[in-house]
């Protein structure tokens, strides 16, 4: 089939690659010309394990192109929608201008019979927003939200083997009037991209538009909370000399609760988590129904807390002031395997140190170049080794493996004070304390 992608960034790069893999003709679209060029040619423009091999693989196929031009999109029986929606300045809620935008500029080109298929995350009520734009230019076509799920770092796997797979159809008859299209219509083509995914036994929820908007935010909130309700324990931990690493452990055994997402640290940051409870407050808001959400705004204030902890942990570290200090900062990207820095909270506790007169070099295996676009006033190392030269202060913000690896007692050759705070709880205390250094953490004794 051919399907357009319009939105080649962290999400639609991947979805496009993945869709060429599946066998169908992909045109990926970006208004960014100097990223477009690069995908035209098989090159990632930003850091994903396995995109490259699979970029290359299916731009030499044939299979896989970009372009600047909506108009190529054309010949699409499907179109998916990947482009940002960011957290608008000044405001909680989405930005919907790139969204309103490509859709805009998608919609004289729509063939009869073709689908828009909503990837973005979006405020509950744009689907049914954007079918009466999608039903007013081409009376033939339909809209469906079908939210993405995949993490960044484990893209590519999540893609072509996802969890699940969620349509958001338009109602039996259209949303009203026919607004939306044909809901077997456009059921029938989601099947025809996923054949592969269905045939292997990936489960398909079938809903309508609303529910699967709201799907995406609430699994996000789910997540956000989970990560806030273990820092928050942390918090307790830390007051009465508790470690949140075995108590994670343990409330993890029960089946029902589960160990994966209580990793206690830092907190979330990324282009998704943070933008997304705050969105979905706002639109809940405007809904009239944000008492409902009201503990997502404890679910932030808990998160961001946590950067502050860490900053004030630093300075303790430091005999009440940075000052002057030399502090290393192993990680800059919100999470490992990922260059991604969008409210990275390594980025962010590195700069307030910064800012409060510290000597910062901060290090990342991969997200150097978007950190220093990001925060140029910092320095940047190339390795941990070279961060840490003559250090006071060590902290570990993102756990890359290659940061948890580090040997003890080498790395404390290197170091001016064998000191590390450890901002991801990865690395192990006995061993490091046994080495010399005086190790601390968030949420351990
Ligand atoms: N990054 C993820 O892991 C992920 C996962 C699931 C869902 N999402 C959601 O997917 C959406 C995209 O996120 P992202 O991380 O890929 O963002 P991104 O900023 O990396 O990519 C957005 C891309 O859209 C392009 N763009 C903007 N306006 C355009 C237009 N009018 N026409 C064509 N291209 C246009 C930009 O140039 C950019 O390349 C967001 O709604 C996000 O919440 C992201
Ligand atoms: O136990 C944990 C797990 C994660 N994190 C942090 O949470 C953030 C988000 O991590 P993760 O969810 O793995 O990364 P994303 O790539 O942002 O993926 C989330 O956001 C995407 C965009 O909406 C969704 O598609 C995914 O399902 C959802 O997991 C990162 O800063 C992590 O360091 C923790 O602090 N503790």
């Amino acid at each position: 089939m051919r399907i357009s992608v319009i939105g080649c960034g962290y999400l639609g790069a991947v979805h496009a690659a993945s869709m060429a893999k599946l066998g169908h003709e992909v045109v990926g679209v970006d208004t960014d010309a100097t990223k477009v060029e690069a995908l035209a040619q098989g090159d990632a423009p930003f850091f994903e394990p396995d995109l490259p091999e699979l970029l290359r693989e299916q731009v030499a196929s044939g299979r896989l192109s970009f372009t600047t031009d909506i108009a190529d999109a054309a010949g699409a029986m499907v179109h998916f929608v990947c482009v940002g929606t960011p957290q608008r300045k000044n405001s909680y809620a989405a930005d919907m201008t790139y969204v309103d935008a490509a859709v805009e500029a998608l919609v004289p080109h729509l063939a009869p019979g073709s689908l828009v298929a909503g990837k973005s995350t979006v405020p509950v009520g744009t689907a049914h927003r954007l079918a009466e734009l999608v039903t007013e230019a081409q009376p033939d076509a339909a809209l469906a939200w079908n939210p993405e799920f995949l993490r960044e770092g484990l893209a590519v796997r999540d893609t072509l083997h996802p969890d699940r797979i969620v349509y958001g159809l338009p109602d039996e008859g259209g949303v009203s009037n026919g607004v939306g299209g044909d809901p077997r219509r456009a059921e029938a083509l989601l099947d025809e991209v996923y054949a592969t995914p269905l045939a292997e036994g990936v489960t398909k929820l079938v809903t309508d538009h609303a529910t699967a908007e709201l799907v995406k935010v609430a699994a996000n909130s789910f997540l956000a909370t989970k990560i806030s309700f273990i820092n928050a324990m942390s918090e307790v931990c830390e007051a009465t000399g508790a470690d949140v690493t075995a108590l994670a452990d343990a409330i993890g055994m029960d089946v029902r609760i589960g160990r994966k997402f209580l990793n206690a640290g830092l907190g979330f940051g990324g282009g998704c988590l943070p933008k997304d409870i705050r969105a979905f407050m706002s639109r809940a808001g405007e809904l009239g129904a944000d008492q409902a959400l009201s503990f997502l705004a404890e679910v932030d204030s808990i998160n961001m807390r946590r950067r502050v902890r860490m900053v004030d942990l630093a300075r303790e570290e430091c005999g009440g002031s940075v000052v002057g200090h030399r502090i290393a900062v192993l990680g800059a990207a919100f999470k490992p395997n990922s260059d991604d820095v969008r409210d990275s909270p390594a980025l962010n506790v590195a700069a307030q140190l910064q800012l409060q007169g510290a000597d910062v070099v901060i290090t990342d295996p991969q997200a150097n170049g978007n950190a220093a676009k990001a925060w140029p006033t910092l320095n940047f190392a190339e390795t941990p080794e070279e961060a840490a030269e003559g250090a006071e202060l060590v902290l570990l913000l993102t756990e890359w493996q290659v940061f948890r690896e580090l040997d003890p007692a080498t790395f404390g050759q290197i170091v001016k004070t064998r000191r590390i705070i450890d901002g991801r709880n990865v690395l192990d205390p006995v061993t490091w304390r046994d080495a010399g250094w005086t190790y601390r953490a968030l949420g351990r004794p």
